[in-house]
């Protein structure tokens, strides 16, 4: 499938900047002190859409993490979470979002059940129920987010990345958060790893959550993704959709990352 041109893909999402658009970027200008990393930077992305955003080794893509997170500021453009500006108010602009870095970083002493109650009340979202309802629903999200019964009490030390994960991506659905940004989730997971991994994709999917996922990894990307982005020298050079049965064409999309990454 031909990639959509860069003049095709801004005048498709100047014109298409709808407030369903839970994560929004606008002709962002951002960078560290008086260097400029993302240079009119365009990025929407609707509920319940997989958004893979790749590029070479210091492309911009963690950066853009960070200007969703509220933690980098634009010096031009919009950002937006769900409407709300994480420049201005960065608090409740993560309210609206899950963030789970490469290595996640849980509570090693607590079991992945006393993990996401804990976050949860740390959120502010444990909720007034009683405390039945309130472990039942957790349970709920570890369920649904793959984790094995049998894993709830046991202490996350000796969790694998793969379950740890689980265990991040529960805690976002037990919050509710329309919005998931991942950096390099399938980096150091196995084959069948990934494969869980990219179903709890379509699970977040299902539900209406915005995912960014910044990755190295196109075959997961191409599996999972809706649309891809290649982020090069901080511009979103090229957009390519999956449409139909067909998704992705990968030798395509391979020798054009190949070629950012040269
Ligand atoms: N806190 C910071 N202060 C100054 N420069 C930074 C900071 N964070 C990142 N940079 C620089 O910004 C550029 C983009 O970094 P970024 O981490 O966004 O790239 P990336 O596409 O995520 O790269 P990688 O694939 O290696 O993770 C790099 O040149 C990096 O050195």
């Amino acid at each position: 499938m031909p990639f959509q041109s860069k003049e095709n893909r801004l005048n498709i999402t100047h014109g298409t900047a709808l407030p369903d658009h839970v994560l929004e970027a606008t002709a962002v200008v951002a960078g560290y002190g008086g260097k400029t990393i993302l240079r009119q930077l365009d990025l929407h992305i609707r509920p319940g859409e997989i958004y893979a955003l790749l590029g070479a080794n210091g492309a911009g893509k963690t950066t853009t993490l960070s200007l969703f997170l509220g933690f980098v500021t634009p010096a031009a453009g919009t950002v937006r979470v769900n409407g709300i500006d994480p420049a201005t108010q960065p608090d409740e602009a993560r309210r609206h979002l899950a963030y789970i870095p490469e290595n996640v970083a849980l509570y090693e002493h607590l079991t992945a059940r006393e993990n996401v109650a804990y976050l949860l009340d740390l959120a502010g979202q444990r909720g007034d129920g009683a405390a039945d309802a309130a472990i039942a629903a957790i349970d709920n999200a570890l369920a649904a987010a793959g984790l094995a019964a049998a894993a709830f009490d046991r202490r996350v030390s000796g969790f694998s990345k793969g379950m740890r994960q689980k265990v991040a991506i529960a805690l976002a659905l037990a919050r509710k958060v329309p919005a998931l940004l991942l950096d390099e989730p399938t980096s150091g997971l196995d084959p069948q790893a990934t494969t869980e991994f990219n179903r709890l994709l379509g699970v977040l999917r299902a539900q209406g959550v915005a995912v960014l996922m910044v990755t190295h990894d196109l075959l997961s990307a191409a599996d999972v993704a809706d649309r891809i982005g290649f982020l090069d020298a901080g511009r979103l050079l090229e957009e390519v959709a999956a449409t139909g049965a067909d998704r992705f064409d990968v030798r395509s999309l391979h020798r054009r990352y190949g070629a950012l990454a040269a």
